[in-house]
């Protein structure tokens, strides 16, 4: 295993992730930021320098559970300290499980503002994956408005809120169209055919691949709101991994992709070599006002500059839910992976609800909406510095009686930064329930993030969650993950093992939700952790003067 430097600069320039130039935030210069590659075993030890002029920043590493190095996740209020405009941070972690992660921005709305790349993790030296292959592809998906993030910021934290709306661009690769389209032909939309030369910021990302082998394809999702579907023209796909997870193969037409998934799947190169062929993607589960996003299969040696002579592939309807349940009902764990305990310690009911606050739209879990405190969660909880956030822990269930299937008779709730505090070592489950949002008939698509761990989706369920329904609980084969979606109206039941010494966030990674409140803190054997970098914790010099002089 090796220690792998890398030296990052973070500073906004000008980019046209579609054919409208914008600012992106960019790593040395490049949008999406660098991948990142290392193998199973090997530590990171990346430097990080903020050169954003007024904003403080910080990376997440997601999918990364950071064993042993809480405050290496790089989540704002919580891990460490937002870096503040100049300052550096070095990220020290170690990449101990091969999978297809990424990382992003994990404050207000820099994920948004493009602050993202892949990461990806090889197996160790001498090891083999549990399936063959010739060669490798990788896509991130994410989506791009053309109005800045600080402005989304604005809007969503004001009396009315003013939500973000559909994104105007998906992205393949940081890359998409919005005035013209690749496919105008093969549609009737209004949209101009695009004239590209191939070598603009917003041409479409080419796959490359030689007829009759079998490929891999690596897809993470970093949208900011955007639940998509993914097709490849003419090419069945076999799904083998998930969050860094083996799976039980399965093969599909189409898959789903939340923000905050990661996939491998596995593709034949068995068609006409002498065509090209489309990868898409479509807008999922809220209605699109967003055209599919289009990359090119490029047999070789074909010309990429060949657009397929057959239409994009056809996707589910935005709003065909049955067909994304089957989809995440078929995800299974590959035999032999670990098994989650039989029982919990504490079982959780999360219920998820659009509320109100003052007038203020916001999000709430149990009736509280997150407001994250200054202070970073794991410096006052290991300090006991207990004015730092509210000391009361928020309830382990919503008030008995509420209508998941209506909207809330009365819809308010309050601010929180109250903390789940975990017994370590405990298996806990939590029941993620959805509810009808404030307007009639209304359930949106959320996806859950877990920083620290994985856990076993050991449930789907319709409408309230009984107790009963956990003798229903798939403890056999259930998909270990870090991300998990909750439909509409209906309610998912996770399990994990709070082993991971530390302070971690739990929230929907649609990042315009998460910023109006919609997620919880868990701690668990805070006590044990040891060798926090003053610099997570104390903010510029004097922090770090002071935490030197201190009484720690
Ligand atoms: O948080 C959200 O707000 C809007 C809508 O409910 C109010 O405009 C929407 O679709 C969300 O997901």
């Amino acid at each position: 295993a090796k220690v792998r430097h890398l030296k990052w600069e973070v500073e906004y320039m000008h980019w046209s992730p579609d054919d409208q130039e914008g600012v992106v935030i960019a790593i040395n210069g490049q949008f999406p930021g660098p991948t990142i590659r290392a193998r199973a075993g090997d530590t990171l030890h990346l430097h990080l320098t903020n050169k954003l002029h007024t904003e403080g920043v910080v990376i997440h590493w997601h999918g990364i559970r950071q064993i042993g190095t809480p405050w290496a996740d790089g989540t704002a209020s919580i891990s460490q300290c937002a870096i503040n405009p100049g300052e550096a941070f070095v990220y020290r972690f170690k990449v101990d499980r091969a999978g297809t992660y990424f990382y992003h921005g994990h404050y207000g709305m820099q994920r948004s503002a493009g602050l993202y790349g892949s990461l990806i993790v090889d197996v160790g030296e001498g090891e083999k994956e549990k399936f063959e292959y010739d060669g490798e592809l990788s896509i991130l998906l994410s989506d791009w408005w053309h109005k800045g993030s600080r402005e989304q910021e604005v809007d969503l934290s004001s009396k009315p809120m003013r939500w973000i709306g559909e994104p105007q661009t998906l992205l393949i690769n940081g890359r998409g169209q919005f005035n013209c389209s690749l496919a105008a032909h093969f549609s009737n939309s209004t949209a101009a055919p695009c004239k590209l030369r191939g070598n603009e910021q917003y041409a479409p990302y080419i796959l490359k691949v030689h007829p009759n082998k079998t490929y891999r394809l690596r897809i993470a999702s970093s949208t900011a709101l955007a639940s998509l579907n993914l097709a490849i023209g003419n090419h069945k796909m076999r799904v083998v991994e998930a969050d860094g997870n083996y799976v039980k193969p399965f093969t599909a037409d189409n898959i789903d992709v939340y923000s905050g998934d990661s996939y491998s799947v596995l593709f034949r190169t068995d068609q006409s070599p002498s065509h090209n062929y489309w990868l898409s993607a479509t807008v999922r589960g809220r209605e699109p006002h967003t055209p599919p996003a289009l990359a090119i299969l490029n047999y070789l040696p074909t010309s990429p500059s060949h657009l397929p002579t057959s239409p994009p592939p056809t996707s589910p309807r935005w709003d065909d839910y049955p067909s994304s349940k089957a989809f995440s009902h078929q995800i299974l764990s590959l035999p032999g992976s670990p098994a989650p305990p039989k029982t919990p310690h504490r079982r959780l009911i999360l219920l998820n609800t659009q509320t109100y606050i003052n007038g203020y739209t916001k999000w709430s879990i149990n009736n509280i909406s997150l407001t994250l405190p200054t202070t970073p969660y794991l410096g006052s909880i290991k300090y006991n510095i207990t004015n730092a956030f509210d000391a009361k822990s928020p309830p382990d269930r919503a008030p008995p009686g509420y209508n998941v299937m209506r909207p809330a008779p009365n819809p308010n709730s309050t601010y929180g930064s109250g903390v789940y505090v975990l017994e370590f070592n405990s298996t806990v489950d939590v029941v993620l329930q959805n509810a009808n949002a404030l307007k009639d008939n209304v359930s949106e698509i959320h996806p859950w993030h877990l920083h620290g761990h994985d856990f076993w989706v050991v449930g789907y369920g319709e409408g309230e969650f009984k107790e009963g329904d956990a003798a229903g609980f798939n403890l056999r084969d259930p998909p270990y993950r870090n991300t998990a979606v909750i439909f509409p109206y209906g309610w998912t039941a996770v399990r994990f093992v709070a082993d991971n010494p530390g302070v971690w966030a739990f929230h929907c990674h649609i990042e315009p939700h998460l910023h109006l409140g919609m997620g919880v803190v868990f701690a668990e054997g805070v006590e044990r952790v040891r060798g926090i970098p003053n610099e997570a914790i104390a903010c510029g010099l004097t922090g770090k003067m002071l935490m030197r002089n201190g009484t720690r």
